[in-house]
């Protein structure tokens, strides 16, 4: 069983690049993770914003393998709180080979990507960036392995 983080672009800013980077190796700590980039549109500028959307949802659905279940970070989907959420994944864990979260570009999904998902992950009902909340999403991967595992990370 793998999680993949899926993303639209490399991580820019160097004190999310740190965090994040902290975050992957404490989650590694409990299972196999890795964070997959899709390469960034290039001359975006002569793009409509759902013509980027389309682009960049090719591409999301290109990385995709046979058998992966995606799951869309998206701030319409289901709300969990944080020790649900540890039981969603551990129900996941036993049956799915690799979980793939996906993280739209600076507009969202194209609706070929929204067809193709089957579950939605809201992680609040604020938006945040396609780069902030790549952070905030391995947190509460980290915080939800640490529930699982018993560590004292995670206070109620
Ligand atoms: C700037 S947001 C795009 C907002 C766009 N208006 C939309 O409707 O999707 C970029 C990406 O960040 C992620 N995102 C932002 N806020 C989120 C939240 N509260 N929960 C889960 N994912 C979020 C989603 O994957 C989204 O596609």
């Amino acid at each position: 069983m793998k999680f993949v983080l899926l993303v639209v672009g490399k991580t820019v800013e160097k004190h999310y690049i740190s965090a994040i980077g902290d975050y992957v190796q404490r989650i590694k700590h409990y299972i196999p993770f890795d964070i997959e980039v899709i390469p960034e549109l290039k001359n975006t500028k002569s793009l409509s914003t759902d013509q980027q959307k389309e682009k960049e949802g090719e591409l999301i659905l290109k990385a995709l393998q046979p058998g992966d279940v995606p799951v869309l970070l998206d701030e319409h989907g289901k709300e969990f709180r944080s020790t649900e959420f540890a039981t969603w994944i551990e129900r996941k864990m036993h049956s799915v080979k690799r979980l793939v979260f996906i993280i739209g570009g600076p507009y969202g999904f194209s609706p070929a990507v929204y067809q193709a998902a089957q579950e939605k992950l809201s992680l609040s009902k604020m938006t945040f960036s396609h780069q902030m909340i790549r952070l905030i999403f391995v947190e509460q991967l980290y915080r939800a392995m640490s529930i699982l595992n018993n560590s004292p990370y995670h206070h109620e």
